[in-house]
């Protein structure tokens, strides 16, 4: 089994905590110590760890702050390499090139941060996409159905009678999937969408961002994205939790409403 699904099955959790830490958003006690991000996050994770089956680092919020950032977020990898093992780390980059400009986003995000899973735009091809899809050790998350407003601009186009997103999925399912190395990212304000995408993709995991801060429904997340076992989500929330009152709480409450929707669902 790929490593990083094994950790995914192992912690056994479907949430997926996103540590965004928008510098100008960041409470003043954090903005005023010389690791900012790395501090805020070591907080956030100590509230959430308990809870969390991934943690989902989104690279634009640490590269706006240059080198400094970027060595922040590559620490709080570290970080969660010690204090969470089986939590899965996602490096949402939305990366994506031709084959061997690839191979240094997989150098700098598999091998210098040590990230296990990367989120990569589809648009090149699996040819170009190769280097990731060459890494059985990690995950490729590819964008399938995105959470935002305008995703039907292009995702809705119909290709071969089937709306790009679902033509995407199953594309991903029967093709670009020959190393059970990928999942796809459904977003969680689509669960119509999301419900004809696990239909063509019974096994992949999808990463499912959009509740909280954005409006999705964690149990229409569920009803719609359960896979046969029961699992296959990854439900993140960034907003959410990490600016909550109390990102402890946050957490647990989200964890909560998935556990409850998984029982219902999973039983039927
Ligand atoms: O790939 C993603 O994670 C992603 C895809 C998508 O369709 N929509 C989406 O919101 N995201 C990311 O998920 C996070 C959502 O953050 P919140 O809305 O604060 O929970 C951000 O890091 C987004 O960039």
């Amino acid at each position: 089994m790929n490593p990083v699904l094994a950790k995914y099955e192992r912690n056994g959790s479907l949430l997926c905590v996103g540590l965004d830490p928008d510098l100008a958003a960041l409470p003043e006690s954090f903005r005023a110590q010389a690791e900012p991000q790395l501090a805020f996050n070591r907080y956030v994770i100590d509230a959430t760890r308990e809870y969390a089956g991934s943690y989902k680092l989104n690279a634009a919020f640490y590269e706006a702050r240059g080198a400094q950032g970027v060595r922040e977020m590559e620490q709080t990898v570290e970080y969660l390499r010690a204090v969470a093992p089986d939590a899965v780390t996602i490096c949402d980059a939305k990366r994506a090139d031709i084959g061997n400009t690839n191979r240094g986003y997989v150098e700098s995000v598999f091998d210098a941060m040590g990230f296990d899973a990367i989120t990569l735009h589809p648009y090149l091809g699996s040819e170009a996409l190769s280097p990731f899809l060459d890494r059985e050790d990690k995950l490729s998350i590819v964008l399938c159905r995105t959470s935002n407003p305008g995703a039907g601009e292009l995702q809705d186009l119909v290709v071969n009678g089937d709306p790009l997103w679902k033509h995407m999925a199953r594309q991903v399912a029967e093709t670009w999937n020959t190393r059970g190395n990928c999942a796809l990212v459904v977003g969680a304000t689509w669960p119509d969408e999301m419900r004809a995408i696990r239909a063509v993709a019974p096994e992949l995991p999808l990463l499912v961002p959009g509740i909280g801060a954005q409006g999705g429904d964690v149990k229409a997340v569920v009803d719609a994205g359960l896979d046969a076992r029961g699992g296959g989500l990854m439900i993140a929330s960034s907003r959410g939790i990490i600016f909550a009152q109390d990102p402890h709480a946050a957490a647990t409450s989200v964890y909560e409403e998935i556990e409850e929707a998984r029982k219902v669902t999973h039983a039927r």
